[in-house]
């Protein structure tokens, strides 16, 4: 099976080196944890993967695509392959909940019909059916992650981005995102990287995990 992402002695960084010379590669089906400590790079790496952060050196790439020559174009079509949930959520505001939800799919061009099945069959998952007409403003945190969620699987990405999907959230949503990560990854056969401090211990998958410490990423088996 070929590398969705494959990375060959990638530094990352700002005004300072955050990762150097890390190579590793996540298979089509992965289910990928990248822990750390605070500040060690775990985001700095999502940011790299979705084309939000230039490399500094080495080579990565991503669904087949090289992030060091890509162009905006052949950016913005990589990103229709990936869904991503950031911590912060960032729903648009002005739009409603279902909205929101079917904005993958507008851009790709499904029709407005197609885009509201899927938008309230995800909400549905999500438990999140008697709110779709309300704006995010309107909705709790943990709402708003599964909103977030819904979203980012919209459009069955071959890639899912999650930076700490349940950091904040309750057992309830916690326990909504974990199952539909791994229906993600099961029904759909995404590849699923999640930054997070902890793992959950009920987690029952087969899962890696790559832990980052002074600039450098490891397997941990
Ligand atoms: N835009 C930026 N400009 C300059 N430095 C940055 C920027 N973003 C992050 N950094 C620095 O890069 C390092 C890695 O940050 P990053 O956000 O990737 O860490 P993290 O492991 O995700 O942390 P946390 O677990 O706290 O979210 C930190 O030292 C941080 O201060």
């Amino acid at each position: 099976m070929p590398n969705l992402i494959q990375a060959n002695k990638l530094s990352l960084g700002y005004d300072e080196l955050v990762l150097k010379e890390v190579s590793f590669s996540f298979k089509d089906d992965d289910f990928v944890f990248i822990t750390g400590k605070s500040g060690s790079g775990k985001s700095t790496l999502l940011k790299s993967f979705y084309g939000d952060l230039e490399l500094l050196s080495g080579q990565l790439e991503v669904c087949g695509s090289s992030m060091k020559k890509i162009g905006n174009l052949d950016l913005l079509k990589l990103r229709q392959r990936i869904g991503i949930i950031f911590q912060d959520y960032r729903l648009i505001q002005e739009y409603s909940v279902e909205k929101n939800v079917m904005l993958p799919l507008m851009i790709k061009g499904y029709s407005k019909k197609v885009c509201q099945d899927q938008a309230n069959k995800l909400l549905k998952h999500v438990n999140l059916t008697f709110k779709a007409d309300k704006l995010p403003n309107q909705l709790s945190g943990g709402e708003q992650q599964r909103v977030a969620m819904a979203r980012a699987l919209a459009h069955n990405p071959k890639l899912l981005l999650c930076d700490e999907p349940t950091g904040n959230l309750d057992e309830y949503s916690s326990d909504i995102i974990w199952t539909l990560l791994k229906s993600a990854r099961e029904l759909l056969g995404t590849c699923v990287v999640v930054v997070t401090h902890r793992i959950p211990v009920n987690l029952r998958l087969n899962y890696r995990r790559f832990n980052i410490e002074n600039g450098k990423m490891n397997e941990i088996f």
